[in-house]
């Protein structure tokens, strides 16, 4: 295991914030699919995509949900995205009317590889990094480059000292 973070900055979300965020992005997504307003299909990005997923499939009322499986990434090394799982292609088609949610963008490669396949789709993620912004069509909140999020999900609740000590 690493000692040290490669990034300078460390950005920790918590559930509560997460839910948040992932509302929000929801809010900003309601009416605004091509079918009146709706969205037909989610397509979370596995893993991280599937909480954010779920939440915003729970506050639009939308029941078809499917997954695309990217694995970039070994701990904080990038390594080439390779996409190891698709969605249902006859039930997306396109993506016209489908909504792709992740839980980040960072360089954007992983949106690059499922932009690919679904062309039309839309794009929302949680939260952003500049260098992968143009990837996302939707997000709600932006943060440096030089800052690892560090999710729910790969966190615990632990012990710390007081900030003067202990005798
Ligand atoms: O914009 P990029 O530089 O491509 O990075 C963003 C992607 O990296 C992480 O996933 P990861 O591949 O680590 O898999 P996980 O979701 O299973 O943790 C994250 O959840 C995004 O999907
Ligand atoms: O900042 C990040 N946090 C967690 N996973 C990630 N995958 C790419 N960038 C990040
Ligand atoms: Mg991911």
């Amino acid at each position: 295991m690493q000692d040290r973070l490669p990034h300078e900055k460390g950005f920790h979300v918590s559930w509560d914030q997460l839910h948040r965020d992932a509302r929000a992005l929801a809010w900003r997504l309601d009416g605004h699919g091509p079918d009146n307003g709706n969205w037909k299909a989610v397509v979370a990005i596995t893993r991280g995509g599937m909480a954010p997923a779920m939440i915003v499939a729970r506050e639009l009322d939308i029941r078809t949900v499917d997954t695309i499986s990217v694995k970039s990434y070994n701990h904080q090394t990038q390594a080439d995205p390779k996409v190891i799982k698709f969605p249902d292609m006859a039930l997306v088609g396109d993506g016209t009317g489908v909504l792709i949610v992740d839980d980040l963008v960072d360089t954007g490669r992983t949106l690059e590889v499922v932009r690919a396949h679904m062309p039309k789709a839309h794009v929302a993620t949680v939260y952003a990094k500049p260098q992968g912004r143009n990837q996302v069509d939707s997000f709600i909140t932006e943060v440096s480059q030089d800052t690892w999020i560090f999710f729910p999900w790969d966190m615990a609740l632990q012990y710390v000292q007081p900030y003067r000590g202990v005798d």
